[in-house]
């Protein structure tokens, strides 16, 4: 390996940041369009009919291809073959694409009559034909979504590779909270606008998308420029992939019980925000727009802080305890939701304290990964546990909604039936989340003890003095 004293583009502060902000912009609409549907659930089941079995299948749709068709598996062997400009702009394309076939499944025009109405009403009675063409839409619209995932991870851990990592990945995730935040505030707003529409919503989110692909095509100058200059330094042979990698990864201990912790955690934070909204409506008697701006400080206590814990672990380290307090803090609230008779003010701290634990846990999971996998193939490191995160996060939704039916016998038909002062008990599912936080507790037990004993660093700082 040549080395040489030559300046790169990333040891530039202004570019690195200036690379990351575009890159995390597409990220922000991404997660914006991801939970668009998520406030207004309860207009679903009245305008389009979606029981919570219904609505819990289409928002899990969205990892169905990834986990069942493998995609997250060839998003990483696609990202470490050709790249980070390639799989972005292929990330962001089929977002749009996926984006365009959900909108149009929930169109007035197509629940109307439209072309293709007929043959989606014909097989599987109980899911109306509008959520099938949603689901069909939103899972190629995962594809893209966990691809950019993916390729973002790798792309900041190749911009700031021994610099601000940490504190790079938590500015990145922060940005993509404060579109989940946008979108619990807008969604709703939006929706309300007469005449009351679910599809203006998703409409605006998804042309929003088109945004997010032109940032991350600026970022492909940038990073060619980069490229150039470490390929004077690098060897590119090197960096090739190699299938048999893959059984690197699933082979190691570690590296397993980081994805299942990863999978547990996330399981109890994404889906729940699905259900989270018709979740303190019900239980305080709320509108849905109340309840989306009280949930929407989950995600700006987890924009603050996820920064904030990123610079810690740059500068202090104390990932592998970071995420043993994650877990806890999670089973707290969801107890919390569950067990607590519940008012204002303790949904509000609730909330808050699901925020601080969803920063201490992103903001020490995701760079930890590259002190357990090689650089050669952190890409497909990324897939791997985001494609067992996946599984989780495409099971959970569906296991809830099913959960809250089945514990509320009668409830989904008299609300569509229109009668009023029907509300559903939340107290089951809310027990499954929670017993997600117990087992991530206990892994996050064992992998510090692992920490300890073989010396992965975990526990140690990203800046090297
Ligand atoms: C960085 C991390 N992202 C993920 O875990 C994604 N696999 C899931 C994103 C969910 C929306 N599709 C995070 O946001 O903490």
């Amino acid at each position: 390996m040549t080395q040489t004293m030559q300046r790169k583009l990333n040891d530039s502060v202004v570019a690195r940041w200036g690379a990351l902000i575009l890159i995390a912009l597409m990220m922000f609409f991404a997660y914006m369009f991801v939970d668009v549907i998520s406030p207004i659930s309860s207009l679903l089941e009245t305008q389009r009919g979606w029981s919570p079995d219904v609505y819990g299948t289409v928002v899990g749709s969205e990892y169905f291809l990834n986990v069942f068709v493998l995609f997250l598996i060839f998003a990483g062997i696609i990202l470490d073959k050709m790249g980070v400009r390639f799989t972005g702009l292929l990330s962001a394309g089929l977002m749009i694409i996926g984006a365009g076939i959900k909108l149009y499944g929930i169109s007035d025009y197509f629940v109307g009559g439209g072309f293709g109405w007929e043959f989606f009403n014909s097989f599987w009675p109980s899911m109306p034909g509008s959520a099938k063409v949603a689901c069909i839409g939103f899972a190629i619209f995962g594809c893209g979504a966990e691809m950019a995932g993916v390729t973002v991870s790798r792309a900041i851990a190749r911009w700031f590779d021994g610099k601000e990592m940490a504190l790079a990945m938590g500015v990145e995730m922060a940005i993509a909270r404060l579109g989940v935040t946008a979108v619990f505030f807008l969604s709703p707003r939006l929706a309300a606008i007469a005449p009351e529409s679910v599809v203006r919503p998703v409409a605006v989110v998804g042309a929003l998308l088109c945004i997010g692909f032109l940032t991350f095509l600026v970022f492909t100058f940038m990073d060619r420029k980069l490229d150039r200059q470490m390929g004077n330094i690098e060897e590119i042979e090197e960096d090739k992939f190699k299938v048999k990698d893959l059984g690197n990864l699933f082979g190691s201990k570690t590296f397993m019980i980081v994805a299942f912790l990863c999978v547990l955690y996330y399981s109890a934070i994404f889906p729940f925000q699905k259900f989270a909204v018709p979740m303190l409506q019900n239980t305080l008697a709320i509108s849905s727009q109340e309840a989306s701006d009280l949930f929407a400080w989950f995600p700006i206590g987890a924009m603050i802080l996820t920064p904030l814990l990123g610079a810690f672990l740059d500068f202090r380290g104390k990932g592998a305890t970071m995420l043993i307090l994650g877990a806890i803090l999670m089973c707290a609230c969801h107890l919390t939701f569950a067990l607590v008779p519940l008012t204002k003010p303790i949904a509000y701290i609730a909330i808050i304290l699901l925020g601080v634990s969803f920063s201490l846990v992103p903001a020490a999971l995701w760079p930890s990964v590259p002190k357990l996998v090689d650089g050669r193939y952190l890409g497909s490191g990324y897939s791997v546990i985001f494609w067992i995160q996946n599984l989780g996060l495409w099971a959970f939704p569906l296991i809830i909604g099913k959960t809250l039916q089945a514990t509320n016998p009668g409830v989904s038909e008299q609300i569509q039936a229109g009668v009023e002062g029907v509300t559903y008990n939340y107290t089951v599912p809310m027990l499954v989340f929670a017993s997600l936080g117990v087992l991530a507790f206990f892994l996050g037990i064992w992998l510090k003890r692992l920490d300890t004993k073989n010396h992965y660093g975990l526990e140690l700082p990203n800046v090297k003095k």
